[in-house]
């Protein structure tokens, strides 16, 4: 007994192995048991492959002893293939044949055999030619079943699934159990329970080994939690075909206010990547090309289309992203200037409104469309705090604080690095992160936080612009997305179409906003406040507020100043980091204009 549990056991390693398994017959062995254990076996494991044979065989047998002994039954047999042939033509797609040829075949099948059936029962198998029309009849119809791509791809998955408890030793997740399989149109998916102490992120963990012992391509497994989120449950997927393989076209605005979760793109199950922006904050990364300006399409698109929210937008790459969304952008800062100075106006909208909630009794902003939320997108964070790391202070603030007053801060970068951040603690307060590719692994954490890429947040594997990993409250597993794209016809229409419908800035914050320009111009995050008292120093701020748009010459400067050559410089160059002038050209130079 024991010899042949482990000729079983040998034998079915062999064939995992994909080796036929090798019968050594000794001369006390127990040939024709086991030989006939092997056939039987051998008859169940290609089931699939031999289910014509198998029909062909039934049929004979039943036309022979139906002929033998109710020869006068062939009405009724032959009206059963014809209802038969009826019912599967018609009702057949809730039997699982979802393609209308697969119906006509399943009712061509009934209607053969049945057909057949009952010609052999009313005038005996041999009688001709029903055996050669069974022979050829079975072999032609079985051309179809056994090149039908989704009937192979059931048997692989049959396959690989008896085979998962030996798998499931290989890769470390020993005594899990495959409990249901699915085949669809990408590839397969199937329902596993974990043994005791084992977790999804052991699964998650163990998905390079599950797609090396299963022999798929590199990146074809996903595990996730199963739809009723038990915890000893995971749903593994493996893909043929990758969902993502074409750019998925942005199918319209899906919601009308910031209260409402933001569709990103689809998940390779197709369900969308939703997530939701009001009190939070986003930090969206990825390399060049990877499809950033792509994702803030998706988000401006959606944005736009919400009547509660006021968008501001920072795009130092001269406004290149952004600008094409400009008509629906309540105000959009360009240059490091506008950029502080917007970013000043947010902390002081934050600070009315929060100042507003306390005397009013409330706790937080519900945004509304007289009330709206405000949400401040900053295209290539790190050129801001590289240009601007006086701002540095007030992003902070709107991080930390922003939430309860509905003032959202969304950052795009490449590498959110603390050095790109700002040193402050932005990226911390970052609740949403969205992942495109990035170039080395240990970038994953950067962006999506530390110890992602151990539990299975693999972003650099993304091959192609566009797909995104989701990281926020509600989504907590690392899935697939791939952002809608919107054409640049699309966004044109799209920013036209929303300009409309856009909402101002509420009273609150307007007033606060208007009481703040009233005051002397004393910038807190302007670290060089030249001196008024030194008479120099004010003929050369009068000089250059006087100066034309073409800018005032050095030599012109140093006349009216009666300063040195290198102290001028020095002066000049202080006010140009502090962006009260502007040098126009080679050694000329201006007041800088005020937007406020
Ligand atoms: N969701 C998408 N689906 C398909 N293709 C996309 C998608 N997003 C971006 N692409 C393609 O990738 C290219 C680069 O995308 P995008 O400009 O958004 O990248 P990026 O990460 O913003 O790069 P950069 O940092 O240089 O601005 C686009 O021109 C587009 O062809």
């Amino acid at each position: 007994m024991s010899r042949t549990r482990q000729m079983r056991r040998h034998a079915h390693k062999m064939r995992r192995n994909g080796l036929q398994p090798m019968v050594i017959i000794d001369s006390d062995g127990p040939f024709p048991d086991v030989a006939g254990m092997l056939l039987a076996r051998a008859m169940w494991r290609y089931r699939s492959e031999l289910a014509p044979a198998y029909l062909v065989a039934v049929l004979a047998v039943g036309g022979a002893l139906l002929h033998l002994m109710h020869p006068d039954w062939w009405p009724w047999l032959l009206a059963v293939a014809v209802v038969a042939a009826w019912a599967l033509a018609v009702f057949g797609e809730r039997a699982g044949l979802a393609l209308r040829i697969e119906r006509a075949y399943a009712a061509a099948v009934a209607m053969g055999s049945g057909g057949w059936l009952s010609a052999s029962t009313a005038l005996g198998i041999t009688s001709r030619p029903l055996p050669l029309m069974l022979a050829g009849g079975g072999f032609v119809l079985a051309l179809p079943w056994w090149a039908h791509r989704r009937r192979r791809a059931r048997v692989r998955v049959d396959r690989q699934i008896a085979a998962w408890p030996d798998i499931a030793k290989d890769v470390g997740l020993a005594g899990s159990r495959a409990q249901s399989a699915v085949v669809d149109v990408w590839g397969w998916r199937a329902r596993f329970a974990l043994a005791r102490g084992q977790t999804i992120q052991d699964a998650i963990g163990r998905v390079p080994a599950i797609e090396s012992a299963l022999g798929t391509f590199r990146g074809a497994v996903r595990v996730s939690p199963t739809s009723d989120d038990r915890a000893n449950r995971f749903e593994l997927r493996v893909l043929d075909t990758d969902p993502h393989a074409d750019a998925i076209p942005w199918p319209g605005p899906r919601v009308t206010s910031i209260t409402e979760p933001i569709d990103l793109g689809p998940f390779e199950d197709a369900t969308g990547a939703r997530v939701l922006l009001l009190r939070r904050h986003g930090l969206i990364g990825g390399v060049a090309g990877s499809g950033k300006s792509g994702g803030i399409n998706v988000l401006m698109g959606n944005l736009s289309a919400c009547r509660d929210v006021v968008i501001w937008a920072i795009d130092l790459k001269r406004g290149m992203e952004l600008q094409p969304w400009s008509s629906c952008i309540d105000r959009l800062a360009t240059t490091p200037k506008q950029a502080r100075a917007m970013l000043r106006d947010a902390v002081t909208v934050l600070e009315a409104r929060a100042e507003w909630l306390t005397a009013n009794g409330r706790r937080v902003w519900d945004p509304a469309p007289e009330l709206p939320a405000l949400v401040i997108i900053v295209d290539e964070y790190a050129e801001l705090a590289e240009d601007a790391p006086d701002a540095a202070g007030d992003t902070d603030s709107i991080a930390r604080r922003g939430r309860a007053v509905a003032v959202t801060l969304i950052a795009a970068t490449q590498r959110p690095t603390q050095k790109a951040m700002g040193k402050g603690a932005v990226r911390s307060q970052m609740d949403v992160r969205v992942s495109f590719r990035v170039r080395e692994r240990k970038d994953v954490d950067l962006i999506l936080g530390q110890g992602m890429l151990s539990a299975g947040w693999h972003a650099h594997t993304l091959n192609a612009p566009g797909k995104f990993l989701l990281s926020a409250p509600e989504h907590d597993t690392p899935r697939r997305g791939r952002a809608y794209l919107l054409t640049d016809a699309t966004v044109a229409e799209t920013a036209e179409r929303h300009s409309s419908m856009r909402p101002a800035l509420d009273e609150v914050s307007q007033r606060a906003l208007d009481e703040a320009r009233m005051r002397p111009i004393s910038e807190p995050s302007v670290p060089v406040t030249p001196s008024q008292e030194d008479p120099a120093e004010r003929a050369l701020r009068e000089a250059l507020d006087g100066a034309p748009d073409e800018g005032l010459p050095i030599a012109h400067l140093l006349m009216i100043t009666q300063l040195s050559r290198p102290t001028l410089y020095r002066r000049l160059a202080e006010l140009v980091k502090a962006d009260h002038a502007v040098q126009v050209g080679r050694g000329r130079y201006k007041a800088s204009d005020h937007t406020r």
